[in-house]
């Protein structure tokens, strides 16, 4: 690999500083264009990572970011970029889980900003002239992007997590892969034996093989069982960038739009106007489909700078998600309507959703608020276990719900989803958690009103059939998870998702939950 770009120098900026900051601008948006060209050239899921990282890229809150800190604090462009990106990166890092699986994508944006200003060439793979096995700390999503599968026989990282965008691109092209392989860079091996399905790397045959190599999933982009049955295939997205990976991808509407996520390193509220803007960027790639809008799950693991710390004990069980707005009305009704505006704006179809909602009275109140604002379709996530148990007394008050399976395993496990310690436990084919799904979709079902998952459950191809026979009527992913997960339940019906639905809320363990071979 290239060696790693160093840590630019702090300055002071040479010269004018207007004249500094103003090479930020064009710089991005020259890695922005050779990334885009690059996007052009492949198609399918390396076509959509790429496209995200040249959206990222050119991001006005980085470059806006970046630019701030050479005219106030007198920083070099390059420094300036680096830290901008670190305000970004602390923020994903600190929210943990697949968040922090999106650090690399803002780390080598970053990188590729630096090289362009300072006239260097980027980090990145280097030309293979024979079949190789990759190693390498971690790969870019957009490198990834650009690997030949006839040349990369394996890749091995030392970071990186299952679910970053270099796993599941690596996974797309049917190259093995084994992520958060410690260590591995300083093996002194002859040869490596790469299983990408059982995530091993062996160096006692001092061979290089590689198994695991799966075949490239097709999807046609209607998100149906083999059957005919619709389950409506959907995104997560967090910014403008995600939306148009998710429109390029195929998604059928977008599920769950992060709002938070826009406002990560923001430090005053933004503008009503602000707002509209920000949320009209994200809905115009899905004008008149459905867009479920939530509304600012701040607190806890996702920290927003413009509402003030609160010095909690435990802060996942704290002042959070919903729970800020009803200290802070006059903040979600400002979000409220800017919403509407931007949904008038686009012509999406746009519903609201409330975060970490635990009684039918707190989805009540949600509800009147959305109504008042004007929006006309209103849903509430279910991720806390006393919103599963009551789960037909808040439909009754709502028109759809959404599980997020995240939060809801962190809370019936008492397992913090953050912690590597007990992830065992937040594990998504835990079977007392996929008894609280089938519980929520079975009220849906009853009550007429549709019932998704939104968390990361919704994105593993082999879960998502559970899920469809469990009842559920949406599932809502990352966008380059949405051709596995299309391919895996256009090849069941719907009587043979309820056969694996039984067996999966009948065992004993995920371990037996799960399908051989998974
Ligand atoms: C989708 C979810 O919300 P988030 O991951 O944003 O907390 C969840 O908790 O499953
Ligand atoms: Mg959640």
């Amino acid at each position: 690999m290239a060696a790693d770009l160093p840590e630019p120098a702090s300055g002071p900026a040479p010269g004018d500083l207007a004249a500094e900051a103003g090479r930020i601008g064009p710089a991005a948006a020259k890695v922005a264009a050779r990334l885009s060209d690059r996007a052009r050239s492949v198609s399918g899921d390396a076509r959509s990572v790429l496209a995200t990282t040249a959206a990222m890229a050119e991001d006005p809150a980085l470059v806006q970011a970046a630019e701030r800190l050479v005219t106030e604090r007198g920083l070099p462009a390059p420094r300036a970029v680096w830290e901008a990106a670190g305000q970004f990166i602390a923020a994903l890092r600190g929210a943990g889980g697949y968040l922090a699986e999106r650090v690399r994508d803002v780390a080598d944006v970053r990188d590729r900003i630096i090289a362009e200003l300072l006239g260097v060439t980027p980090p990145g793979v280097p030309e293979l002239t024979a079949p190789s096995v990759l190693v390498a700390r971690d790969l870019a999503p957009a490198d990834t992007a650009g690997l030949d599968p006839t040349l990369v026989l394996a890749l091995v990282t030392e970071e990186g997590g299952p679910t970053s965008h270099t796993a599941i691109l690596a996974r797309a092209l049917g190259i093995p892969a084994v992520v958060a392989c410690a260590g591995v860079l300083g093996l002194d091996a002859p040869g490596l034996a790469v299983d990408g399905n059982a995530g091993t790397v062996d160096i006692s045959d001092g061979t290089v093989r590689a198994a695991g190599r799966g075949s490239r999933q097709q999807w046609d982009g209607v998100g149906r069982l083999a059957d005919g049955h619709p389950i409506k295939l959907l995104a997560n997205v967090g910014s403008a960038a995600d939306a148009h990976a998710a429109a390029a991808a195929g998604a059928e509407g977008i599920g769950l739009f992060r709002t938070e996520f826009c406002y990560l390193a923001a430090t005053d509220e933004p503008t009503v106007a602000a707002q509209r803007a920000a949320y009209a960027a994200v809905l115009a790639p899905f004008a008149g489909k459905p867009v479920v809008v939530r509304t600012l799950d701040a607190g806890s693991d996702k920290p927003l700078a413009f509402l003030p710390a609160t010095d909690e004990p435990n802060p996942a069980l704290g002042v959070r998600g919903l729970r800020v707005a009803f200290q802070r009305p006059d903040l979600i009704d400002r979000q409220l309507a800017a919403v509407a505006a931007a949904a008038a704006d686009t012509g999406a179809e746009v519903s609201v959703m409330a975060p970490m909602v635990a009684t039918a009275a707190e989805a009540r109140w949600f509800a009147e608020r959305a109504r008042h604002a004007g929006i006309a379709r209103i849903g509430v996530m279910i991720e806390v276990p006393a919103a599963a148990l009551a789960a037909t007394e808040i439909l009754a008050a709502v028109d759809f719900v959404s599980i997020g399976t995240n939060d809801l395993a962190q809370y019936v496990f008492a397992a913090d989803r953050q912690l590597g310690a007990v992830a065992a436990l937040n594990d998504p084919w835990q079977p007392a958690l996929l008894r609280l799904v089938a519980m929520v979709a079975e009220a849906a079902a009853k009550a007429g009103k549709p019932a998704g998952v939104c968390g990361e459950a919704a994105a593993d191809p082999a879960l998502a059939p559970v899920l469809a026979g469990l009842g559920l009527t949406s599932l809502s992913m990352n966008p380059v998870a949405l051709p596995p997960v299309g391919a895996a339940l256009a090849g069941v019906d719907l009587n043979a998702c309820r056969d694996r639905a039984k067996a999966a809320l009948a065992a004993t363990d995920p371990e037996t939950a799960r399908p051989q071979g998974e």
